[in-house]
Order: C-alpha cells, then structure tokens, then sequence
C-alpha cells in the first residue's frame, strides 16, 4: 500500500497530459529544438513563447507527431507515441484538435462542409447527424448559424479562427493545440478569441496548449507560460515568474514597454 504522505503528494500533483522529455528536433544537421523537457497540466491553458524562429511551431509539429524527432519521447495520455502501435496511435490522437496558423480551411468548402469534414472521416455517423453535429460546434465557438453555409473567402478573420476551431472541435478532443490564434485579428477581436478559448476550457475542460507572441492572451488566459530560446526551455510558470526572469529576451519581452502596456507589469 502507498505511504500515505506519498498518496497525500500524489494527489497534489498536477495530472500530466503531455510529458515531452529530451525532445531534440532539427533539419539536416541544424538542431533547431535541442533538448528539453516541457508537461502539459490536464484542465491548463499552457502557452508557449519565444523569439522568431525559436522553434515554437517546430515543437508544436513534433509534439502531435508531424515532425521526426531526433530524440527524446512525446507521451500524451500516458502513451508514448513513438512504442505506440499505429491504433493505439490514432486512438489518442483522435483526442486532439489542431488549428493551425493559417486557419487553414478548405477554400472550396463552406464552414459547414469543412467543419463535417473530420467527423465523416472518424465517425460512423450518418450525415444528418453529422450535420447536426457541425452546427452546434459552429454555435459552440460564437459564430452564427448563417455562417455555416458560407465560403472561408466570405469570412473576417475572427470568423475564420472560430470556424478552423469549430473544426478543431468536431471530434470532442480533450486537448487543442493552436498556432498563433489571435496572430493578424485586432485587439477586440483577439480578446473575444481568448475569452472564448478560456470559456471552452472552463465548460469543456479542455487542455490547451498554444503558441502564442500575444502578452494580453499570455496574460490574461494562459495558466502557464513555456518560453523557448536558442533550442532549449528557458522558463516554465505563471506570469507571476516570468517577470522576474532576468533572461535579457525575458527582461525585455516581459518588462518592456508592450507588456506594460498590456498591464503587466502592474500585475507583478
Ligand atoms: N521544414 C523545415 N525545414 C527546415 N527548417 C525549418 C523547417 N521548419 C522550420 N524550420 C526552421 O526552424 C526554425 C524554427 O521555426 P519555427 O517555425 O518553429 O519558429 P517559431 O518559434 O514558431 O517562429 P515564429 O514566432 O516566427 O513563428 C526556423 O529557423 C525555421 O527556419
């Protein structure tokens, strides 16, 4: 039988989702991720941040399985993805969504069509059901129900991010990863987005990990911040230690004139 000091930390310990360990990832012979360790919290909005071109997108990719690692192990679940058999594979990552940076829809699709698209090919249901499915994720993420019926190309930009997310929502995940989410919506818009993703993980309890250069979404609806610079984890925490990293992108980043702006440091 467990001590019971030791069940008493266990369950103080936060459930883990994700556990990255000694990720090394690169092109060729440049290692662009070069060793390092990063745990995602069930239920936690964790966002990831760092210099052009640290290597955030690329640790995103490698994560659900889109890159060949150099080294290390992704467990999601509790599986390591790579001793995984190709179903234990697809069962796990049927329970996580993706909204890439683009949004990436299908032009030639309504949102309805692009929405339906993952659950007519993971599913059994019949298309009246599928249909139905679809718009309630469309309703789901805010957008109204006309919206279904039109083209990406008839979208803004807001529109276009809630519908990649209703997408990303078809098959119920417990886990969405999004690239840049508020990147190119103004700041009304970015604000309603992450008001909507903390909403999603508060009703839902969704896990979210996102890649994000937004200080007000790393303020006010990120858990956690992992930074990366230079291939390796530099920091992992709160908003609350990040601002007293005195880690010369860190200082800046954090304590610059942007994050004041965005009442951070009032916040510290
Ligand atoms: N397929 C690829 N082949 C070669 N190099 C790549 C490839 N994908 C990414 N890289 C390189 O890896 C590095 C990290 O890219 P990544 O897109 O992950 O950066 P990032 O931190 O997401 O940057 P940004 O904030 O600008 O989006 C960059 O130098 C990029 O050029």
């Amino acid at each position: 039988m467990m001590d019971p000091k030791e069940a008493s930390a266990a369950a103080n310990e936060p459930e883990l989702v994700i556990k990255v360990k000694d990720l090394v990832v690169g092109f060729g012979d440049r290692n662009v991720i070069d060793g390092f360790d990063l745990d995602v919290r069930k239920g936690e909005i964790l966002g990831v941040v760092g210099p052009s071109g640290a290597g955030k997108s690329v640790t995103l990719r490698a994560v659900i399985g889109l890159l060949p690692k150099k080294a290390g192990t992704v467990e999601v679940f509790g599986v390591d993805m790579d001793a995984a058999t190709p179903k234990e594979r697809l069962s796990v990552e049927r329970r996580w969504g993706v909204l890439f940076q683009q949004g990436a829809l299908f032009s030639s699709l309504t949102v309805l069509q692009n929405v339906a698209m993952p659950l007519r090919e993971h599913t059994d249901l019949g298309a009246k059901m599928i249909e139905d499915v679809a718009r309630l994720k469309i309703e789901l993420v805010g957008l109204k129900p006309e919206a279904a019926d039109r083209f990406p190309s008839e979208l803004s930009g807001g529109m276009i991010k809630r519908a990649a997310l209703a997408r990303a929502l078809s098959l119920d995940p417990d886990i969405v990863f999004l690239d840049e989410p508020t990147a190119g919506l103004d700041p009304i818009g970015a604000n309603a987005f992450d008001r909507l993703i903390m909403t999603l993980k508060d009703t839902l309890g969704l896990t979210v990990y996102m890649v994000t250069h937004d200080l007000d979404s790393l303020n006010t609806a990120c858990d956690r911040i992992a930074a990366l610079k230079g291939g390796k984890l530099l920091a992992v925490g709160p908003m609350s230690e990040m601002v007293k990293n005195d880690d010369p992108w860190m200082k800046d980043y954090f304590r610059g004139e942007r994050a004041r702006a965005a009442g951070i440091g009032a916040a510290a």
